[in-house]
């Protein structure tokens, strides 16, 4: 990135105001408060470089004792303003509801007053001084870095990256301030220098009014006040304060600027360390009910149903769905858009859309026995916090979309390493060994080069890779695909796919693959779960799926796959397409939602929604008429 010539002009203007104005006391100066009536007005000279004012005093040691005063007050005060607007911002953001109310209300009612007035009547009961200078912008400016930080949070805070920190059993402070907060800092960096300047300024107003430093101390509102009446006699008092007040001010805007451009994308900002007492913590929370498993299996998902709120009313966006999961069995979950596929991923990973979704029936149980056979722990009631020593060491997920869920501001390298040190306490000499080994599993070639890059570095490929070798960085037992080759093109596609089933079968990985594509259920998938508006429709294994379906739906969705010799030859025939569209969540068909849009539906199919039948052994059919008709 290029740095302007401006920039560096800023940097050497207040790096040289800055050094001057620190230290002041120890350089050979003239004392700012020492009058000599005989060089009233006296030109710059040798010995007074910017001459004298009224009462004699060497106006540059005045400038640069003023400095002082002025860039003390106004960086102490942006910083504590930025302290504290920023943590209420990202707070209420990042939780909303009744805390977005109670931390941002307090924010409305400072905003309503005027600054000035405010100051005003603040330093006319108080009394001036530089303290309470300080501590009133201070209180000025919170509500201006609590409104931004909460603004860009909520246009983060349902973005993939975070739902993938959230996936990998990160606490909500660690997702606030190492996820969240550094994707929000661009703006609070050209807030802290707009904050900076107008505290320069309204600390110079408030002292030209006598409100603000006191004499004989020196400050460049002092100053100006000072030189005022004499401005025709010597506009040069007045010209020095007010240069340095317009460059210092021009110089922190022009300066943040650049270093916002600086750190984002393509920097990192420090931020908090691990709370690794909310990891003990949690630990300590709720556990979970038990109940045996003589099956053996991984997962069971009884009967969920998930509702969603929105601006039209509430929909059942999974609908009394049950899928089963043997460890290192593939499950494809499959569907056209909307049918609830990713919802029944979400409510399984406990990620669904905060305070407007939830999980009303059924129940989601897991096994953390790498044996089998070991007792199955209920998931579903237990509370998000107890929820989260799941998350990323048992259950993981990767999303469609690469790019959305990996940090932008953040290097491959560190990402893997935060998710590394999210699982255990890895010394920091180990990290990079681990992070470029973690790579090197996923099939990214020189990894050791690739792990100092940014996400957006990498092609859309090996982006997948490095989201893929982050969700196994925690030795997961069950992972979630969501369309993970979606966004990719057919031979990379055709690669993540051969990487999934590489990983599945070397850690005996128990896989939810989400798909709407057929296709690729073929070359990965045991199971087949099929669903349709919420609900599955259809469940066997990938020979009873596509040799036998059983509902018409799934023989529909056969229909639209494009050719592909290996499915035999019922697919080898006109691509064909399901007539009709999925229909709305709010106006659902009252008996069997498929009918509207089946070849094979009869008055009978309207009357009541039709349950799973079992064809034979796990295959299930939510068709009424599935011995009648050949499909
Ligand atoms: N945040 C949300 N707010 C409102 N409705 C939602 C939200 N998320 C999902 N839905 C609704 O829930 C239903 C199921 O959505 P879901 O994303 O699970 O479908 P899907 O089968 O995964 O589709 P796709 O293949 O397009 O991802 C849809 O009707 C969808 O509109």
């Amino acid at each position: 990135m290029r740095i302007s010539l401006s920039s560096y002009f800023a940097a050497v203007f207040l790096l040289a105001i800055v050094s001057l104005a620190v230290l002041a006391p120890v350089l050979p100066m003239k004392d700012p408060v020492v009058m000599d009536v005989l060089k009233r007005f006296a030109g710059p000279s040798s010995a007074n470089w910017l001459g004298n004012d009224a009462f004699g005093r060497d106006v540059f040691a005045r400038i640069v004792h003023g400095a002082r005063a002025s860039l003390s007050v106004a960086v102490l005060a942006a910083l504590a303003s930025a302290a504290v607007g920023v943590v209420v911002g990202l707070i209420a953001g990042y939780f909303r509801g009744w805390i977005e109310l109670a931390a941002l209300r307090p924010m409305d009612i400072i905003l309503s007053f005027p600054p000035m007035l405010l100051a005003l009547l603040t330093v006319a009961l108080v009394g001036p001084g530089t303290v309470t200078l300080t501590l009133l912008l201070s209180i000025l400016f919170v509500p201006t870095y609590a409104r931004i930080t909460y603004g860009e949070t909520l246009s983060v805070r349902n973005l993939e990256y975070v739902d993938a920190a959230r996936a990998l059993g990160h606490g909500h402070a660690r997702i606030m301030f190492r996820t969240v907060l550094p994707n929000v800092a661009g703006p609070v960096f050209v807030q802290f220098s707009l904050v900076v300047a107008a505290c320069i300024v309204l600390e110079s107003g408030l002292s030209f009014l006598g409100l603000g430093v006191t004499p004989p101390n020196s400050s460049w509102g002092l100053m100006i006040r000072d030189a005022r009446p004499h401005m025709g006699q010597n506009p040069m008092g007045l010209i020095w304060p007010c240069l340095a007040l317009v460059l210092t001010v021009w110089s922190v805007n022009r300066l943040c600027d650049q270093l916002r451009d600086v750190l984002d994308p393509r920097g990192a900002v420090k931020l908090l360390p691990a709370p690794g007492l909310l990891r003990r913590w949690a630990r300590a929370l709720p556990q979970p009910e038990r109940r045996d498993n003589p099956e053996g299996r991984l997962l069971d998902v009884d009967n969920i149903s998930t509702e969603i709120r929105t601006a039209r009313g509430t929909i059942n966006a999974v609908d009394g769905v049950s899928l089963v999961v043997n460890p290192g069995e593939v499950i494809a979950l499959v569907g056209e858009s909307g049918s609830g596929k990713s919802v029944t991923g979400f409510s399984i990973m406990q990620l669904l859309p905060y305070r407007i979704s939830r999980v009303t029936g059924g129940s989601i149980h897991y096994s953390r026995d790498p044996e089998g056979h070991g007792p199955l722990e209920r998931l579903d009631r237990l509370p998000p916090e107890s929820y989260r020593q799941y998350r990323g060491n048992e259950i993981a997920m990767v999303f469609q979309e690469p790019m959305a869920c990996l940090n932008p501001v953040y290097t491959v390298g560190r990402q893997l390493a935060e998710a590394i040190r999210a699982h255990d306490a890895c010394p920091t000499a180990e990290l990079r060994k681990r992070s470029i080994a973690a790579l090197a599993d996923v099939g990214i070639p020189d990894p050791a080069r690739r792990i100092e890059e940014y996400p957006h570095q990498l092609s859309g490929g090996m982006r997948q890779r490095v989201a893929l070798a982050i969700a196994l960085c925690g030795n997961p037992r069950l992972l979630i695909a969501d369309e993970p080759t979606t966004a990719l093109d057919v031979t990379v596609q055709a690669q993540i796919l051969e990487l999934l089933d590489r990983i599945r079968r070397e850690r005996n990985i128990g896989l939810i693959f989400i798909t709407h594509d057929l296709g690729v259920v073929a070359q990965l998938a045991d199971r087949v779960v099929v669903m349709y508006c919420g609900q599955v429709v259809e469940d066997g294994s990938v020979e009873e799926i596509f040799y036998h379906p059983r509902h018409p739906y799934t023989r529909g969705l056969l229909d639209s796959v494009p050719k592909h010799g290996e499915l035999g030859d019922k697919t080898e025939k006109r691509l064909l397409s399901i007539r009709g569209t999925v229909p709305s969540p709010f106006d659902l068909p009252s008996g069997c939602r498929y009918a509207p849009r089946c070849d094979f539906a009869r008055p009978a199919c309207d009357k009541g929604v039709p349950v799973l039948e079992t064809v034979e052994g796990r295959h299930t059919t939510r068709c009424r008429r599935w011995k009648d008709i050949a499909l």
